[in-house]
């Protein structure tokens, strides 16, 4: 442990208690890739209960993989994931879907569906049967999921018809409807303007109220520190690093990682470092 994490430890003891100390998913030296190939090597860290945490790395470092591992998409080839303190290859693939719900980084659907018919899908890992009865449980829910993802108005629209940050934001909403223990985000924002960004990440915080987890993919390093409560970055499929995100921002390590020199700074409004970089290099 850190001084300073000792020193927070000791002065905040029950905010920096809450979060995280009972693991949700733990990931543990797992390494995992396509034809047999480690795109994913030895990665071990935990994501605790109510935390959001946020996975940075350069494009093709692997945390599409990673999260593909972690939602059973491919399978890994070492270590060992456990969720809810069980092991990932334990549960059924309904079970699976009850407790992980997946935001991909590719919004296409190869159906014509109402946006409405999307989200509803959401409330698949319920259902007995494909017919099986609509409650009007599952309607609140869903209705729920549309007001907090702002897409209520155009509800009966098409959703092949609609914008790419419409799109993301009907998935998000699919995914909340869903219920689960743990929301895997990869690049939540793309599409979205800085409005519909604040909104998103506003929305998938107040989510981790209630003791529910997110790990999300970001590009965008003053978005992670802004939002996150931990950030882990990872480099060639290799994890070098875990910052708490409301403590001192490692810059260079993101400088090493990223190869851009960034300078930080404190935010203005609230406690958090933010990064800036010079626009030539
Ligand atoms: N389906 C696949 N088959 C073979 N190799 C793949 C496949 N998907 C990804 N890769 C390779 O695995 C590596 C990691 O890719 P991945 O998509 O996990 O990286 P990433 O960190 O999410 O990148 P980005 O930031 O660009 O989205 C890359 O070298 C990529 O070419």
């Amino acid at each position: 442990m850190s001084r300073c994490t000792f020193i927070c430890l000791y002065l905040f003891p029950s905010t920096k208690r809450a979060k995280g100390v009972n693991g949700l998913l733990e990931v543990k030296n797992v390494s995992g890739g396509y034809r047999g190939k480690k795109t994913v090597n030895n990665i071990s860290f935990t994501v605790g209960k109510g935390e959001f945490v946020g996975l940075i790395g350069p494009n093709g470092s692997g945390k599409t993989t990673l999260l593909k591992i972690i939602s059973n998409l491919i399978p890994k080839q070492t270590g060992q994931i456990s969720l809810c303190s069980q092991e990932l290859e334990t549960y059924s693939a309904k079970e699976l879907a009850k407790k992980i719900a997946v935001l991909p980084q590719n919004n296409e659907l190869g159906f014509s569906y109402t946006v409405k018919q999307v989200v509803a899908l959401g409330r698949t890992p319920y259902k007995k049967t494909l017919f099986d009865n609509w409650s009007t449980d599952d309607e609140t829910i869903v209705l729920d999921a549309m007001k907090q993802t702002n897409i209520y108005t155009f509800a009966n629209k098409d959703y092949l018809e609609l914008s790419g940050g419409e799109r993301q934001r009907v998935l998000l909403a699919r995914a909340l409807a869903q219920q689960p223990q743990l929301l895997l985000l990869d690049e939540p924002a793309n599409h979205l303007d800085i409005k519909h960004q604040i909104h998103l990440f506003s929305t998938i915080k107040k989510f981790t109220e209630n003791e529910k987890s997110v790990l999300a993919v970001f590009h965008d390093i003053n978005m992670a520190s802004l939002y996150c409560d931990r950030i882990i970055v990872i480099n060639q499929g290799q994890f070098v690093k875990e910052m708490k995100a409301d403590e001192e921002l490692d810059v260079d390590c993101l400088s090493s990682v990223f190869e851009i020199p960034f300078t930080k700074h404190k935010h203005p409004q609230i406690p958090r470092e933010i990064v800036t970089f010079h626009p030539l290099i």
